[in-house]
Parts: C-alpha cells; sequence; structure tokens
C-alpha cells in the first residue's frame, strides 16, 4: 500500500488497534500521527508504538494525507469544527471515519471542502490482525482513497465493501460490537466454571482453547453448515441436547435478534444525535 502522511485523531482502544495493525504491516512510523488533547496518553502512545504524538489536532492534520477520525461520536462535533475553523483546505485529504453512528454527510456539512471521505466501521480484533471492518465509500471518494481504506484495514484483518450507510449500520451489529457479544458468553461460563470449582486460571484456558477451537472449526470445515457442526456435537440423547433445549427454550434466536436490532438501532439515534 501507499505510505501517506497519516493522522489518527484518538488513540483509544480502537485508535490503538489499527495503529498498532498498520504498524505490524511495515507502515513507517516515521508517517504516522496521533493526536488527542492528553498529554500523558500522547507520551504513552509515543513510547508504545514510535510514532508522532501531538496534543492539537489542528497541528496534527497539517501535513496530513489522510486523517482517520477515531474520537468518540460525542467529540465528533468539536473536532470537526476546530478543523472546519483552522483555515486548512480538507478537499486535499482524505478522511476515514471509525465513529459509530455518524453519517459521511454529517462529516461534509460540518468540514466545508472536505469530499473524500470513507467511512468505516472496524472491531477491536484488528489489533492481532484479525479484524472484520465494512466500508462505505462518500460520493467524493476517489478510486484512490477507497483502495487506501480497504489497504489500510486490510492490513488488521477482513474487509468488506457496503453500498448504503444503513450496510455500516448493519455491520456495527455484526460484527463490530460482536466481539463483546461472544465475550459476554465467554464471562456467563467463567462464572459457572468458577461455581464448580475451577480456578480463574484453569477456567480461562479452557474457555480459550474452547473458543479457538470452535471458531478454527468453521474456518476449517468449509463445506459443513454451522448447524451441521453443532448437530455433530450434540449427540442423541446425550448432553449437549440438554443445554441446547434450554438455550431454545430461553429462544435465544429471538434474544440474539432482539440484541443485534437494538445495536443498529442505536447507531442510527447517534446519527441524529451527533
Ligand atoms: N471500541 C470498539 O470496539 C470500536 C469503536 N469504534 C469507534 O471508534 C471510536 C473510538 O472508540 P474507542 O477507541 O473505543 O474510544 P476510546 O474512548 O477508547 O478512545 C477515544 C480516544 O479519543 C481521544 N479523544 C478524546 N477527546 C478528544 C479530542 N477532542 N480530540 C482528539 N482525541 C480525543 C481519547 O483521548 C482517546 O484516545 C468511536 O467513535 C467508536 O464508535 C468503532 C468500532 C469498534
Ligand atoms: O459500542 C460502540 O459504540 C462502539 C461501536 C462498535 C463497537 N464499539
Amino acid at each position: 500500500m501507499q505510505h501517506q502522511n497519516i493522522t489518527f485523531i484518538g488513540g483509544g482502544n480502537m485508535g490503538k488497534s489499527l495503529i498498532k495493525g498498520i504498524l505490524n504491516a511495515g507502515y513507517p512510523k516515521e508517517k504516522v500521527t496521533v493526536s488527542t488533547p492528553f498529554a500523558e496518553e500522547i507520551n504513552t502512545l509515543k513510547q508504545t508504538f514510535g510514532i508522532n504524538g501531538l496534543t492539537d489536532n489542528v497541528e496534527a492534520v497539517k501535513n496530513a494525507e489522510i486523517v482517520v477520525m477515531a474520537v468518540k461520536p460525542q467529540m465528533m462535533h468539536d473536532v470537526l469544527t476546530q478543523f472546519a475553523s483552522s483555515g486548512i483546505d480538507f478537499s486535499k485529504k482524505l478522511l476515514i471515519s471509525i465513529m459509530a453512528g455518524v453519517t459521511t454527510g454529517r462529516i461534509a456539512e460540518l468540514v466545508p471542502g472536505l469530499t473524500r471521505i470513507v467511512r468505516v466501521m472496524p472491531n477491536t480484533p484488528a489489533l492481532i490482525g484479525l479484524g472484520m471492518a465494512g466500508l462505505f465509500p462518500a460520493a467524493g471518494a476517489s478510486e484512490a482513497d477507497k483502495k487506501f481504506a480497504e489497504d489500510l484495514l486490510g492490513c488488521c484483518g477482513k474487509t468488506v465493501w457496503v453500498d448504503s450507510e444503513e450496510g455500516i449500520d448493519n455491520i456495527t451489529s455484526l460484527s463490530g460490537s460482536a466481539p463483546a457479544y461472544f465475550f459476554l458468553f465467554l464471562e456467563c461460563m467463567a462464572n459457572k466454571a468458577a461455581e464448580y470449582g475451577f480456578s480463574e486460571k484453569d477456567a480461562r484456558s479452557m474457555l480459550e482453547q474452547v473458543i479457538l477451537g470452535s471458531a478454527q472449526m468453521v474456518i476449517n470445515n468449509q463445506d459443513k453448515s454451522i448447524a451441521q457442526l453443532r448437530e455433530a456435537v450434540t449427540s442423541k440423547g446425550g448432553t449437549t441436547y440438554e443445554a441446547l433445549k434450554v438455550f431454545n427454550e430461553s429462544n435465544l434466536n429471538d434474544i440474539v435478534s432482539r440484541a443485534l436490532d437494538a445495536c443498529k438501532k442505536r447507531a442510527e439515534e447517534m446519527s441524529k444525535q451527533f
């Protein structure tokens, strides 16, 4: 991929994951800058990654060809209005936004001249190169802009393009927030392991192996449906059947469906709120 000057606005959970992802893929450190208003955080980010760091967002984007907005949606208005009044020509920059529930239209409205925008919904496994990201290009994004965004997120895992902003809200529900769903399930199982008397260490090790093994089974058996993999565990008259019966009696499918809809609805609400 092309190594252009890239500035991350925000270096929290997701910003750090992307920075680590691109550095691991060989992006030159000297071309990467991060900006947050907090000097201590910037020092830590500089020390951890060896990249440039500033506490002034406007200064940080002056020489950037690419700006990645990695702040909470609540901070977006403040940051973008700073940019708008800075006198910097944003028509020359590509802005990649990872902010949940913030539309490309809203971003363009706040920064005059800015048209080259790609909206992205990543997830935190980007940190270890196993991310999943959805991408949506605003009308003003060029083919080269789209390629850069795809390559950037490609350094951190898999990518998929969607053809609407709603598609990004769907991705938020399906993969952006999804690591937390699986972590919650593991937390519930860890609680039971503790109740059975396992040490925290043994319980964690067991759960790590179960989720890793299950994920790898899905990946390695492309000729089988996920239902078939489940059925292969479920002996007739056996133990698994009883566990699955409890999930089904509580209508797990409906619980999952409602949870994912709630996630998407919140993204839609945020697009009106911020
Ligand atoms: N955490 C996740 O799993 C995912 C998060 N996102 C999106 O990524 C964005 C960031 O989320 P997190 O990293 O989880 O949040 P976070 O709270 O961990 O990080 C936010 C970062 O923004 C910085 N910041 C705060 N005010 C600022 C300002 N005025 N100017 C510059 N930087 C400022 C903070 O110091 C921090 O470095 C959000 O918009 C979220 O919707 C998207 C996908 C997944
Ligand atoms: O919870 C959130 O709002 C962000 C977006 C997707 C994952 N975390």
